[in-house]
Formats: C-alpha cells, sequence, structure tokens
C-alpha cells in the first residue's frame, strides 16, 4: 500500500505518529461500524484529500489485520468500498469540483453528489443509506472543532450520526507535510496561494503568500506548504473586494481617529496563591497601572485570583466583556500550579490544543526536557490564540482575543515585556495609543472633615477629571490627586481647589 509504504520510509517521527494515530482512529472506526455503514465526507480540500489517503490505508490495514491468518488480501488495496459524499454548490470553485471529480475517478470511489444543504442532504441520505458515522477532515483550529473530540456524536439539532475526526490534532504543516510525502494530488488552487478554500464568494489567495506583482501587474502566490504560520491558514477566508487587513479581523478596533478621542479601559488580573497568602507582594500589578496610563488607558479593576482554573476563568470572564483589554500574569509555566492559560480557554469556552509554532520556541528554550505532543505547557486555547513574536522576547506573549497573557514573574522582565508588547500592538493596531493620563499632587494639613466639602464641588464640576485623597499616615499630611488627560484641566481643577481651601492651605508635590 504506497501511502503506508510511503509514510514507513519517512524519517519525520512526528509525522509518522500523527499518522498511526489517525490510522488507528479509522481502525477503530472500521471495527466498530460495518463498512456499509459509513463514509467520508470529501470536498476537495486538502484536509479532506489527506483523509481520503488515510483511510485508503487504513481500510487496507484493517483488512490485512483480518486476514492475517489466511494471507488472502483480495482487492483491499485497489477496491475503497466507504461511501463517500460530496455536497456540491454553485458556488464552489470549479478547481475544486473538477479535483473531486477526477479524484473519485481515479480512486473509483463510490460517491454520492447531494445538491442540498448539509442538514437537508444528510437526512437524504439517512432514508436512503444505513450510515452511522461519517469521516470529516476537520482540524483543531476549523472554527467547527471548538468542543469535538475524535468521535464526536453530531450536534443537537442535525440528524443524530456519530462525527469521525482522525485528522482533528494535526497541524497545517502536518497537512503538507503528509500530502508531499506521500506524493498525492491535490487542488491546484492550493499552489495557487489558497490556504483554506471555501466558496468563490469568501475565499481569496491568502495575502501572506504574495510576493510580487508580475509584468502584467496580476499577483503572483508561493505555494500553500510555504505558509509559514499554519494558524494563518484562514486568513484568506475573506469577503473579496475587501482589503481588510489582518489584524483587524483579528481585532475589533476600527481604525479611525475616534479611536484616539475615545477612553480605553484595561483590567489587570494577577494570578498567585503566595499574594492571597500574603507571603509575597505584588509589585508588577501597580507597575502596570502606570505603564497604562502612560499609554492614555484607564484601569478599571485589579483582581487577584487563586491558581486555579474556575477562579482565573471566573475573573477572566467578567472583566473580558466589560473592558477592552486584560492582562494576566502569573501562574504560567509548567508546575502543577500554572494554570492561568488553562483558566483563559474555558473563559472563553474553548478548550487547550496543542500549539505547534509555541512548542517550537519551547523546544528551543528547553531543549530535551520539552516533551513534544505531552508537553502541556504547549497548549494553548484552541481558536482564540495569536502569539506575538519579538526579536527581545525568548517565548512570545499569548494574546487571546482581548486577553493578553504576561510570562513575566519580577518587575525587570515586566519592564522588557511591555516595551516588547507596546511595539508589536501598536504597529499592527491592536493597541490605540491616546493621550497619556498626567497626574497632579497637592498636600493639605487639613483635617479629612474640613477637606471633604471643597473636595466634593471640585468632583462635581469636574466631572472628567479623577480626584481622590489619601493619607500615608494617620497624623500625617492629606495628600490630594487630580489626574486626567488635559493639562488645561488639571490647572483648573487645582486652581479651583486652592481658593476653595484658603491660601496657603494647599501646596503641590
Ligand atoms: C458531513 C457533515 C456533517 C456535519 N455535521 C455537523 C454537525 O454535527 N454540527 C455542526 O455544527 N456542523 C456540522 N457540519 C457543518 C460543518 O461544521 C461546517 O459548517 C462546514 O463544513 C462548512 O465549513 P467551512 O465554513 O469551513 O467551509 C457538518 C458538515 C458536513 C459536511
Ligand atoms: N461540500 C462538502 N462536501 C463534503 N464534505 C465537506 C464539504 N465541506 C466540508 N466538508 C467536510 O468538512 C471538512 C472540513 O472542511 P474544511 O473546509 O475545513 O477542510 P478542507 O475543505 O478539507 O480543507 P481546507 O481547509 O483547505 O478548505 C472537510 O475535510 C470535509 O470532510
Ligand atoms: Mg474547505
Amino acid at each position: 500500500m504506497e501511502i503506508d509504504k510511503a509514510i514507513r520510509e519517512s524519517d519525520d517521527i512526528r509525522l509518522k505518529t500523527k499518522y498511526n494515530n489517525a490510522v488507528h482512529v479509522i481502525q477503530r472506526a472500521l471495527a466498530l461500524y460495518p463498512v456499509e455503514e459509513v463514509a467520508f465526507s470529501f470536498n476537495g480540500g486538502k484536509d479532506s484529500t489527506v483523509l481520503l489517503h488515510l483511510l485508503r490505508a487504513g481500510h487496507y490495514l484493517h483488512e490485512a489485520g483480518k486476514n492475517l491468518s489466511s494471507g488472502n488480501l483480495g482487492d483491499a488495496e485497489i477496491n475503497f468500498p466507504v461511501r463517500t459524499i460530496y455536497f456540491e454548490s454553485p458556488s464552489a470553485f470549479p478547481e475544486i469540483n473538477s479535483f473531486t471529480y477526477d479524484t473519485a475517478f481515479i480512486y473509483k470511489l463510490q460517491m454520492d453528489i447531494i445538491r442540498l444543504d448539509f442538514k437537508s442532504g444528510l437526512e437524504a441520505l439517512f432514508k436512503a443509506h444505513p450510515i452511522r458515522a461519517i469521516f470529516l477532515g476537520v482540524r483543531i483550529g476549523d472554527p467547527t472543532a471548538v468542543g469535538q473530540e475524535q468521535f464526536s456524536p453530531s450536534s443537537p439539532g442535525w440528524p443524530p450520526f456519530m462525527r469521525v475526526n482522525p485528522i482533528l490534532d494535526w497541524s497545517y504543516r502536518d497537512v503538507w507535510a503528509f500530502l508531499l510525502t506521500c506524493k498525492v494530488q491535490y487542488c491546484s488552487l492550493y499552489d495557487q496561494g489558497y490556504t483554506s478554500i471555501g466558496s468563490i464568494h469568501d475565499t481569496v489567495p491568502n495575502a501572506l503568500l504574495c510576493q510580487s506583482k508580475t509584468s502584467n501587474s496580476e499577483q503572483n502566490y508561493k505555494p500553500a506548504y510555504l505558509l509559514p504560520d499554519g494558524r494563518l491558514e484562514r486568513a484568506g477566508r475573506v469577503k473579496k473586494g475587501t482589503s481588510q487587513p489582518l489584524h483587524a479581523i483579528s481585532n475589533g478596533f476600527k481604525h479611525d481617529d475616534s479611536h484616539l478621542k475615545r477612553m480605553f479601559t484595561a483590567s489587570v488580573i494577577a494570578v498567585g496563591d503566595e499574594i492571597l497568602f500574603g507571603t509575597v507582594e505584588d509589585r508588577m500589578g501597580s507597575i502596570l497601572c502606570r505603564k497604562l496610563h502612560s499609554v492614555g488607558w484607564a484601569v478599571s479593576h485589579i483582581a487577584v485570583t487563586r491558581n486555579d482554573v474556575d477562579s482565573v476563568a471566573d475573573e477572566v470572564e467578567r472583566l473580558k466583556s466589560t473592558n477592552d483589554m486584560v492582562f494576566i500574569y502569573g501562574g504560567v509555566g509548567p508546575l502543577p500550579s500554572d494554570l492561568t492559560v488553562a483558566g483563559v480557554a474555558k473563559a472563553f469556552g474553548v478548550r487547550m490544543a496543542p500549539d505547534e509554532e509555541f512548542e517550537e520556541y519551547l523546544r528551543h528554550l528547553l531543549g530535551e526536557r520539552c516533551t513534544g505532543d505531552r508537553n502541556e505547557m504547549a497548549q494553548l486555547p484552541e481558536g482564540i490564540t495569536e502569539l506575538l513574536h519579538h526579536e527581545k522576547l525568548r517565548v512570545p506573549l499569548i494574546k487571546c482575543q482581548n486577553v493578553i497573557i504576561l510570562t513575566a514573574t519580577n518587575v525587570a522582565e515586566l519592564e522588557s515585556e511591555w516595551d516588547c508588547l507596546i511595539e508589536l500592538m501598536t504597529s499592527n493596531g491592536l493597541l490605540v495609543i491616546t493621550e497619556p493620563f498626567v497626574s497632579k499632587r497637592l498636600t493639605t494639613t487639613l483635617s479629612d472633615v474640613e477637606a471633604a466639602q471643597p473636595l466634593s464641588e471640585i468632583c462635581s464640576k469636574f466631572p472628567d477629571l479623577y480626584v481622590g485623597a489619601y493619607r500615608e499616615a494617620r497624623g500625617g499630611s492629606l495628600i490630594i490627586t487630580v489626574d486626567g488627560k488635559e493639562k488645561s484641566r488639571i490647572a483648573a481643577a487645582a486652581d479651583a481647589l486652592c481658593s476653595k481651601f484658603g491660601v496657603g492651605a494647599l501646596s503641590e508635590i
């Protein structure tokens, strides 16, 4: 069997592992369901092309296992009896259509062409045939993969059947390693810069593969297998005619001037039992607040939570929906108490999935101590994670939608991480720097009771400013703070305070 042979002869250990696992899932499915009760959902896409060849290999090996004693394999190698279904749509690319038909012919697939929507098509299929399980080329990172396992019953509202996903844990790179190692044909669009193919209305070549304009001013794209970062495989899934930049897709901010005037808010979460026990004093929170104010962001909340998935998830879930951004630190790493990333995943309702690129960084950093697939540190929240790289960072920063996971464990690390973060996020529009906050501090020897009335009048007269007061010692002087973005307003508030407190009662620090 040529696929099995190609993988066995390859020295790509990772690919061999992925192949063995996928074939194992296929063989389990074929042991559970008679072959007449399974179907293969094929649409000419790269993932389903991988699956086709895995199924051919899995079926062959399954038959070989059954016939081990007799040595009689018959025509198992050439005959692929699994019913194949193709939902043909008028908005499919002609190249996808012809590749699907050509492949069905070459491999003698028994293909049912269904010209209905998925649900009605499946209902019609189940009326005509006793199908109970369907093989799909769904992979982690696909929007529809969230919450799925290798064997997942169809969703509520769908006709009942088992979805079998043998390549669920395959990365973009694994898919291409397989197709190239086995030297099988794939749809020609993947050689023209397409990296994930939907309909003609929502799919364009991936801009990250665009190399230059050719003489006739047509754009020229590199083949899909050269995309360096598999997480951007769906960057070509946008409406034609819109040239939305990548960062605008991955982030909700619009880029017009009105945003420079709007107030952005952030919250900060520190994770650490040691802070709650009082063993360690958290200094990073206050530094982050100052840094955020220096880029014009208001901080609405600082929280400290336990090293516990649910505590982190509760806090993140609450704060991510009421803030533009949430910064979380502590509890990131390989220790049993390092559960912050899992808590963030839970807050978004997604599971943790292996991230090949992050694993690569960890391997670089930890060498042999990084244990590949089983390294839990290489697992990141599925489908919502972006890695932010900077040459000065040993490991990229982890961004899950509007939650930034900082890996700093001390003030010095935080300083350098922050500088990289600001550089990265501002350059790609993920963070908007607005007018920084400025602060004035005044001191008085008046008592709290004497200061209360004039302070309350100032608060109502300057609602755009933050006016506060505190004492460092019970017998010491009262310190009044005025924070805001407009220097002239702060000066006006300070003048108004001076005149209310009386001459000499207030002095500036
Ligand atoms: C055979 C088959 C079974 C499917 N079963 C389900 C299902 O149980 N639940 C669901 O939400 N979507 C199901 N879908 C829909 C897919 O999740 C997804 O929407 C579809 O493949 C389009 O993906 P795309 O937008 O990436 O092109 C199924 C699709 C196919 C072809
Ligand atoms: N029109 C369709 N007919 C049959 N199966 C389909 C169809 N659309 C999707 N599927 C099934 O859903 C799986 C996931 O689709 P998806 O678009 O993510 O992958 P793909 O088309 O194989 O590759 P690509 O990501 O490059 O588009 C496919 O592998 C296939 O099993
Ligand atoms: Mg597709």
